[in-house]
């Protein structure tokens, strides 16, 4: 949906010269880029690289000229008067006015702020006159919308009216950029001081993976300074593949090529070199089946310890355990020729142990392997008295000696073996825990809550154990982005969804990128895994050593009415009050029941389709239900497409999907099929979120189909 042009603002011919000119000023630079025969340098090769680097300039800019700026400013700094053009991409115009400012630069954040003055890097203080949205679309000026003015009296109410112009547009394939629309609150917690952690509470709606993304693109910008970051070497970590391939579509809009977008599993087990491993969660399929509430308490109590902050202490105290019993007895005698002179150096155990005690007292993780064999190494060289010049001779004629060593010290010692001889050997888990964990903690860790779910007959880890596991790998050799045979930390780590990573997760997350560069959002109170995520943000601030705390407080997704009666299926669990949705109109909620579910979901379908909606999901309680579907709506001339594992992809249309790959997808219209109590066990809290994540995923439209009763939630 375009809105039509409506030249109704008394500045809009003035408006549309200028972009006409902006317009053309960007073309001449193209052609001018584009132009070999001016990118003529000293000699042959100065040439083709001025002429490459200038063809990458005009490739870059080129996708901007049908839309070169979004907005303007108009500000008053040391008695003059200035309009600043605010655009997705900046453009110098060399000769004349048609300039254009990058959304993501420090005076870009004056387009979304709310402040009427700024004080720049340098000059005096600046005032800001007006704030003007612009609606550019293929090289044509649509509206010209004032959105504060001090002429008219300050805030005109305009950036509303363009929001809910926005947010009536139909959905799309991917995640959208908001770059235009951007609000105040959100533009707060996108540009969040860099070099500090940043945590962003938000409702489902109100932004958070949107904003995430944003942040990225912000963080890479050159005026982040020493904190900006290369997209290349930043990491998105999303819930699941089906979302993360979703929201990875908004990255080219962005500028945001080469950025890592995937789930935390896929990550861990990538980087410890487990992809074979099945991932299990029999935690929560504990918590979904067994009706003792007695065991369901165990396994979450369980659960919980895993991740919490303290294991890692626990992991240590094991490691330095094994490492001592490895070294116990040992001694070095190596024998080097240093300027052709023989010489036996004598590297007795308690000089052996004392390196090793520096090298296990340090912190933070940088793998004791690599580091134990640099000291060993140090030493070595100052007994011989080598020379700078003979330092490599001496080391390479003593390699094999502390290969050996290290081996005898260090070797076996698996991830996967290691963290579950944690678990099952009472005797290694008490001596670990010691002066760290309560022994009922420890009673705990040794119970197995989890006895009656089945494990997968394939060699398999659970989320539960990923983080010890992570643990020891940190412990032996660091933690970070794999870049050849080093490791290096990553520029900036975003985490979507982050209520559902454990305090244990966060530690080693905040190691593995650069300090301060960890952007966490989540909403506390939707988190489907309870068991594994903090209870507060407190808990990631204890985790990471600090960081800012930002609250969002306005959800955009849905209308009034779908807004509305997910608001009521929260309040039963929701410990955060109302949320306070934007006042979008839409029509109310269709309940069919009282029938065949697949006759009553193509009806929903097709009331939606008559409405002007293309993509539609229908949201099932379970996997099975999914694939079922798709040929009962066949029979009544639905088409569908099933999502039913996380290698599908949304490619827009019909979708049939269950609830847990629907998380933070969104769609023009939504059915919940099978919306009664039968799916949805009103007496468990799980399912009534799981309610929740279903009933919200529609931006305009929302259906409630059930044979009988719907739920008593949605009545
Ligand atoms: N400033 C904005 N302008 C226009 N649309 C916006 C704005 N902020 C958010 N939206 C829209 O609101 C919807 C929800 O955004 P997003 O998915 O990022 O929220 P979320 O907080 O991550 O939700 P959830 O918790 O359900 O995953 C998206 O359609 C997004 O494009």
């Amino acid at each position: 949906m375009t809105t039509a042009p409506h030249p109704t603002h008394p500045d809009h011919p003035q408006e549309a010269a200028h972009l006409q000119g902006t317009i053309q000023a960007m073309l001449e630079r193209i052609n001018a880029w584009e132009d070999r025969d001016r990118n003529v340098g000293a000699d042959l090769e100065t040439s083709v690289t001025m002429a490459d680097v200038a063809e990458e300039h005009a490739a870059v800019l080129s996708p901007h000229v049908h839309a070169p700026y979004f907005g303007s400013l108009r500000v008053r700094v040391g008695g003059k008067t200035h309009t600043l053009y605010i655009g997705k991409h900046a453009f110098r115009d060399l000769k004349g006015p048609h300039s254009v400012t990058s959304w993501e630069s420090d005076v870009g954040s004056l387009f979304y702020s709310e402040a009427l003055r700024w004080t720049p890097k340098r000059g005096p203080e600046g005032t800001i006159l007006r704030r003007r949205q612009l609606d550019v679309r293929d090289k044509t000026l649509r509206a010209v919308v004032d959105l504060y003015d001090v002429d008219a009296g300050g805030d005109t109410g305009g950036r509303e009216e363009v929001l809910l112009r926005r947010l009536a547009e139909g959905s799309t394939t991917g995640m959208r950029d908001v770059v235009e629309t951007l609000q105040p609150e959100q533009n707060d917690a996108m540009r969040a001081p860099a070099g500090t952690h940043t945590l962003i509470q938000g409702a489902a709606g109100s932004g958070k993976t949107t904003i995430g993304f944003h942040r990225l693109a912000w963080m890479s910008h050159p005026d982040r300074g020493v904190h900006m970051a290369r997209p290349e070497a930043c990491m998105v970590l999303m819930p699941n593949a089906v979302l993360a391939s979703y929201a990875a579509r908004v990255l080219p809009g962005l500028q945001l090529e080469g950025v890592t977008v995937t789930t935390p599993e896929t990550w861990a087990v990538g980087f410890l070199g487990l992809e074979k491993l099945e991932i299990t969660d029999r935690t929560l399929t504990l918590l979904l089946t067994d009706r003792d509430n007695t065991r369901r308490a165990a396994a979450w109590r369980k659960a919980k310890l895993l991740g919490d902050l303290r294991m890692l202490q626990v992991v240590r105290q094991h490691l330095h355990g094994k490492f001592r019993a490895g070294l116990a007895g040992a001694d070095l005698r190596l024998n080097v020729e240093v300027r052709r002179a023989p010489l036996t150096l004598t590297l007795d155990h308690a000089t052996l142990s004392g390196l090793l005690e520096d090298v296990l007292a340090r912190d933070p993780l940088e793998g004791y392997r690599h580091a134990y064999r640099a000291a060993l190494e140090a030493e070595v060289l100052a007994r011989a008295n080598a020379s700078d010049a003979e330092e490599a001779g001496v080391l390479r004629q003593v390699a094999q000696d502390l290969t050996r060593l290290l081996g005898r010290v260090f070797g076996n010692v698996l991830p996967v073996s290691e963290a579950r001889r944690l678990l099952t050997d009472e005797a290694a888990l008490r001596a670990a825990a010691d002066g760290i964990l309560k022994d009922r903690m420890i009673d705990v860790l040794l119970s197995d809550p989890l006895t009656a779910v089945p494990r997968p007959r394939r060699a398999n880890a659970d989320v539960t154990e990923l983080p010890l596991m992570l643990a020891v790998q940190a412990l032996m050799g660091g933690l970070g982005r794999v870049v050849g045979r080093t490791l290096e930390p990553y520029d900036h780590l975003v985490l979507d969804e982050a209520q559902d990573y454990s305090p244990l997760l966060y530690t080693l997350l905040g190691r593995a990128t650069r300090p301060g560069h960890l952007t966490a959002l989540g909403d506390l109170n939707q988190g489907l895994h309870g068991y594994k995520g903090p209870s507060q943000w407190a808990d990631v601030q204890a985790a990471l050593g600090g960081g800012t705390q930002l609250t969002l407080t306005r959800t955009y997704r849905s209308t009034r009415q779908i807004t509305a009666l997910a608001a009521q299926v929260a309040a039963t669990y929701n410990r955060a009050g109302a949320v306070v949705g934007v006042d979008r109109d839409g029509p109310e909620v269709l309940r069919l029941t009282g029938g065949g579910v697949p006759h009553l979901a193509a009806q929903a379908v097709k009331a939606m389709q008559a409405a002007g909606h293309t993509n539609i999901a229908l949201v099932t309680r379970r996997t099975a239900d999914a694939d079922a579907l798709v040929p009962q709506l066949q029979a009544h001339d639905v088409d569908s497409q099933p999502i039913t594992n996380e290698q599908a992809r949304y490619r827009g249309g019909v979708v049939i999907l269950p609830v847990n790959l629907a998380k933070g997808l969104e769609f023009d219209g939504c059915v919940v099929v099978g919306a009664d109590a039968d799916n949805y066990d009103p007496d468990t809290e799980y399912e009534n979120r799981l309610l929740y994540v279903s009933a919200s995923r529609g931006l305009h439209m929302l259906a409630l189909v059930a044979q009988r009763d719907l739920h008593p939630l949605l009545g």
